[in-house]
């Protein structure tokens, strides 16, 4: 102790300890039938369909391999992401966050209103969206977001950029996946992310020299629809299994992503998929560097069940809110300590 920080420091219930389980993995999905649709049968991919459909609704969590987003990209990113986060504090905080617009550096990341041990440059797939000015429901006014991108350093916008597009494609071949999966026609959702508010965020989470009492992301639900993670061989990310509430180490397996379920896909799916509580453990040797891409809707959207899903026996189990106001609510919730912190429940429909 006294090593630290002390704003690092958990309370003790929120500290990672021990209780990881390394018994089981969440689903490994071959996404070949998809990627290779010219040459597939329909039986491998209703079975794909089954499979996320399955993994969705018992892990919200699944592994892909054979995703189709190129190696050279991934590898690319990484690098870039690396050398972003190598250069000196003075650098990065040139394109530090600023109050209304949440893209850029920032090293006072706040999940749960607690301190994350890392730093983030989070930045735009759809640079220049439209976004609500604020989080109040009956404030109408519009502004466009931009990525505050480091002035001398254009690799970083242009892998960025690439590999936001690369990710999109694959975003859009699951969102069919798993429209199928819940009984709905393929692209039932894709006009929803016509003016995507997307975001990415590059994660560095530095060695600590006291892990047990720090988390890199502490316990957390994803905003989005689906997210899409990489990671590299160096481990941390933890999921909570449904069943018990166990925390289940994702081993990091060559050349996958991860992909996770978010609040959106759990409001309209009526609860039928979950986001799921996930954190990410720091080690006392390694750096550790991971990317997701949160699939957003459009600001204007309105997040509620998809009326297919509901019925007399289902009825929709959340109010109608919009994605936009949603998204700002809980950004700026992260943002530093608020005495607060925003969850997808807290507008569910009192039964
Ligand atoms: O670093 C990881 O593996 C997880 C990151 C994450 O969950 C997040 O940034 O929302
Ligand atoms: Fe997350």
């Amino acid at each position: 102790m006294g090593e630290i920080d002390p704003s690092y420091i958990l309370p003790e219930e929120y500290r990672p300890k021990h209780i990881v389980t390394e018994e089981e993995d969440i689903p490994l999905i071959d996404l070949s039938p998809l990627t290779n649709r010219g040459s597939s049968d329909t039986k491998a991919l209703q079975d794909l369909v089954d499979k996320v459909g399955h993994a969705c609704k018992t892990w919200g969590f699944f592994t892909v391999i054979n995703h189709g987003v190129p190696l050279n990209i991934r590898k690319k990113i990484m690098e870039v992401s690396r050398k972003f986060f190598a250069l000196p504090f003075e650098e990065k905080m040139k394109v530090r966050r600023g109050i209304y617009s949440t893209a850029g550096y920032h090293n006072n990341e706040h999940t749960k209103d607690l301190r994350d041990w890392r730093e983030v440059f989070d930045f735009y797939v759809n640079d220049g969206m439209s976004m609500p000015a604020s989080h109040d429901p009956d404030d109408p006014e519009i502004v466009h977001w931009f990525t505050p991108w480091p002035q001398d350093f254009p690799e970083l916008r242009e892998t960025c950029q690439e590999y936001g597009r690369e990710c999109e494609k694959l975003f859009y071949n699951l969102m069919e996946l798993v429209s199928l999966s819940l009984g709905l026609p393929p692209k039932r959702f894709h006009g929803y992310f016509e003016d995507q508010t997307s975001f990415a965020r590059l994660n560095y989470y530095p060695s600590c020299p006291n892990p047990d009492l720090v988390l890199g992301n502490i316990g957390h639900k994803d905003p989005s629809a689906l997210t899409i993670l990489v990671q590299e061989d160096v481990e941390g990310l933890d999921v909570q299994r449904k069943s018990d509430g166990a925390w289940v180490r994702v081993k990091p397996i060559p050349d996958s992503l991860v992909i996770n379920v978010g609040d959106i896909l759990q409001v309209w799916s009526n609860d039928i998929y979950e986001s799921i509580e996930h954190r990410a453990m720091v080690n006392s040797e390694k750096d550790r560097y991971s990317i997701p891409i949160f699939f957003y809707p459009s600001h204007d959207v309105v997040m509620k069940p998809v009326e297919e899903l509901v019925n007399e026996q289902n009825p929709a189990k959340y109010s109608d809110y919009k994605a936009g106001k949603w998204l700002i609510f809980k950004m700026y919730n992260n943002y530093k300590k608020q005495g607060f912190y925003m969850r997808v429940t807290d507008y569910k429909i009192k039964a």
